[in-house]
């Protein structure tokens, strides 16, 4: 039988998935499930635990072995659904779809890419409520006008505590899945902790089935990432037309998977205020230093990971933001090498520009 998916780009939300998708379904080798960006088969858009692993598998297999028949032509089927990353039991569901598929995803730095989400929930009022048919996530009564640094600190106490109360399983399959699942309940900060979804896919994949891409070389050489993905796949490069990156979907401002913006006109890095609250400078520096100490011990697996060869190199950005905390630079003095940012000002890190 042949399997009904080829390979599933994963995710993350927020990570430039929709411009991959746009991109990437222009070559006639490759259709994506349903003709549309995410199924949501498997998980939705929010907080889903458990998510929907359970749902009769033959649902799924049916319309994706009509569209191959129907396509009368060899393509290569894709699931583009972009929170299958951050979800605990997809990797499993995958690996029995298809032993051989080639999992992609797509990352970007973890804080631009929470400010992303938060952004994008606060426009869309949903910052804060809890979801349909869902349990409550960390958001949970979160006033969304009080801000991106108050939201800092509502939930990364949670998040902390959630996984301090879960520590005590160690590295049991038991401990790290409790850990998972806490971030799993954060759809703005859990959902940025790389490591612990990836490590996830890597349980039931073998590396050379995973590529790891990141939207920041998407935005400096689109056709570049896309070459490494038709590789990925085992497909020749296909001649797309010019236009190809000249365009970025589904953005602040223009959200919708068919909504293009320029991308001359719009960087994706871009720090956009949600209201007043925001608009507190100092406020703002501190949320952001706390949230690098957070990511800080993820982001450092990442960048082992990218050394040992297991993923590709990370953007050199990274590793100035992530690489070394307050205490590396007393210890170990100045890193020639590494380019030091003052994180502390989200206007000076990335392409982004001053809040407000
Ligand atoms: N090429 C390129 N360069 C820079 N930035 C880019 C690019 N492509 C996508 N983006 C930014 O990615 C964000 C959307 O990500 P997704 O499409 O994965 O979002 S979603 O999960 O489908 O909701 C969204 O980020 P924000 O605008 O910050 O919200 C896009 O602007």
């Amino acid at each position: 039988r042949t399997p009904p998916i080829d390979f599933a780009v994963v995710g993350q939300q927020k990570c430039g998935t929709s411009t991959l998708w746009a991109n990437l379904v222009v070559n006639p080798a490759i259709l994506a499930y349903g003709d549309k960006k995410e199924t949501f088969a498997f998980n939705g858009d929010r907080v889903i635990v458990p998510p929907r692993c359970t749902i009769p598998l033959e649902t799924y297999i049916k319309p994706a072995e009509q569209q191959r028949a129907a396509a009368k032509r060899p393509v290569l089927i894709g699931d583009f659904t972009a929170t299958h990353f951050a979800c605990s039991c997809c990797p499993g569901i995958f690996k029995l779809l298809n032993p051989k598929l080639k999992v992609i995803v797509m990352l970007r730095d973890p804080i631009y890419r929470a400010h992303s989400r938060f952004v994008e929930q606060v426009q869309m009022k949903k910052l804060g409520n809890r979801g349909y048919r869902q349990p409550n996530g960390t958001e949970v009564g979160f006033n969304a006008s009080r801000g991106f640094a108050a939201y800092v600190h509502w939930a990364l106490p949670q998040l902390e505590g959630c996984v301090q109360r879960n520590e005590a399983g160690e590295d049991s399959p038991l401990g790290r899945y409790l850990r998972m699942q806490c971030y799993m309940f954060d759809h703005i900060f859990g959902f940025s902790m790389y490591d612990v979804f990836l490590e996830n896919y890597f349980r039931h994949f073998p590396d050379n089935q995973v590529l790891v891409a990141y939207m920041e070389d998407m935005a400096e050489d689109p056709l570049g990432v896309i070459r490494k993905i038709e590789k990925h796949l085992g497909l020749p490069p296909f001649a797309y037309d010019k236009s190809v990156g000249s365009a970025v979907f589904n953005a602040h401002g223009g959200y919708g998977w068919r909504n293009a913006s320029a991308s001359t006109d719009h960087a994706g890095l871009e720090w956009v205020s949600t209201g007043p609250a925001d608009e507190d400078k100092g406020a703002l520096a501190e949320a952001i230093e706390r949230l690098r100490a957070f990511f800080m011990p993820s982001m450092k697996r990442l960048f082992a990971w990218a050394d040992e060869g297991r993923i590709a190199q990370v953007p050199a950005a990274w590793r100035s933001v992530y690489g070394r905390s307050a205490l590396d630079l007393l210890l170990g003095g100045s890193d020639p090498d590494a380019e030091q940012e003052d994180v502390t000002q989200p206007e000076r890190r990335g392409q982004a520009s001053s809040p407000g």
